[in-house]
């Protein structure tokens, strides 16, 4: 069940929020959605939806439209969260989970799982204006996964989370890959979509910046990160041709260079000068990568 978008562009007037957009996210995998604000990860979203039609391309999933009669297969946390504040989270879970054809008894036994699963099944008979925002999207997320679908779209599930409810959400995501669910997520935290997924897009003013697997995303970008400890003054590796970057830290440097042939040149510049503690060589962050591909647009 993959979803494939071709050449998807979505114009409000004259301004292009996504711009020939083609993108294929492969099923029962997480797939990270990144960019600035404004970059068009909602809007995308509510194509793959159809809650908004694209100006121009096409969106298919296992061959075909996504249409309402597939609602029940779809689970979707909006970004701009949308409970019904005065209903009770059992109530409205309820009617929720029977507008995607299921039963009162199935509803209750899954609410209770995840309940019981997010630390709050006193919140079963509560009313959600009286939950703190964070436990509201909890209930939310909730909503999305109730009727286990085949597809989830999440906009950033982890935005106003605190740390050990970031952690609680980030496992069931995990759980729920595992469990044969294809997961799309949007998110401004790198470090999250870097440990969760293994395909990811970047999008940049409603264009594809860098797009596929993250490792070789990573490998292709070329640029690595060294961290140097040394009982002598590091400082000189500054200058040699290909170092992009120079920060003096206790003890040693951490550097940037242009490429792996640099990284060895660094390496031989070391050897004879002193005690090398540490040599390490990394891939680059994705925060690196985003910086990189995005960050000129903010000076
Ligand atoms: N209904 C609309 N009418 C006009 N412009 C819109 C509409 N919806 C979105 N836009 C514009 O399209 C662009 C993309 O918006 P979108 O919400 O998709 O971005 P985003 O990547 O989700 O951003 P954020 O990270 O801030 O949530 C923005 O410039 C936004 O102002």
């Amino acid at each position: 069940m993959t979803l494939r978008l071709e050449n998807v562009t979505k114009k409000f007037g004259s301004f292009t929020a996504v711009d020939d957009l083609s993108l294929e996210i492969p099923e029962k995998q997480i797939f990270g959605f990144l960019g600035a604000n404004g970059a068009g990860k909602t809007t995308t979203f509510r194509m793959i939806l159809g809650l908004m039609d694209q100006t121009k391309g096409s969106i298919s999933w296992n061959e075909g439209s996504i249409g309402y009669d597939q609602s029940h297969l779809i689970g979707y946390l909006p970004e701009e969260r949308g409970l019904y504040p005065k209903l009770k989270v059992q109530e409205q879970l309820i009617y929720l989970a029977k507008l995607r054809g299921m039963n009162k008894s199935e509803t209750v036994k899954e609410l209770d799982y995840w309940l019981d699963r997010f630390k709050v099944p006193e919140y079963k008979n509560k009313k959600v204006e009286e939950l703190s925002k964070g436990n509201q999207q909890k209930i939310q997320f909730i909503s999305a996964v109730l009727h286990k679908p085949k597809l989830l779209i999440l906009d950033e599930p982890f935005s106003g989370l605190d740390p050990v409810n970031v952690e609680m959400l980030k496992k069931a995501v995990v759980d729920l890959k595992d469990a044969g669910t294809s997961i799309v997520f949007s998110s401004h935290r790198m470090e999250h979509v870097e440990e969760l997924c293994e395909y990811l897009c970047i999008l940049h003013h409603g264009t594809p910046v860098v797009r596929g697997r993250l490792k070789d995303i990573k490998r292709s970008f070329g640029k690595k990160n060294i961290r140097v400890h040394a009982d002598f003054d590091t400082a000189y590796l500054e200058q040699i041709p290909g170092v992009t970057k120079y920060k003096p830290v206790q003890d040693g440097c951490e550097l940037e260079v242009e490429s792996e042939n640099i990284s060895q040149e660094v390496f031989r510049e070391l050897q004879g000068k002193g005690f090398v503690r540490t040599f390490d060589l990394e891939e680059p962050t994705l925060n690196d990568i985003f910086i990189e591909k995005v960050g000129a647009s903010y000076e």
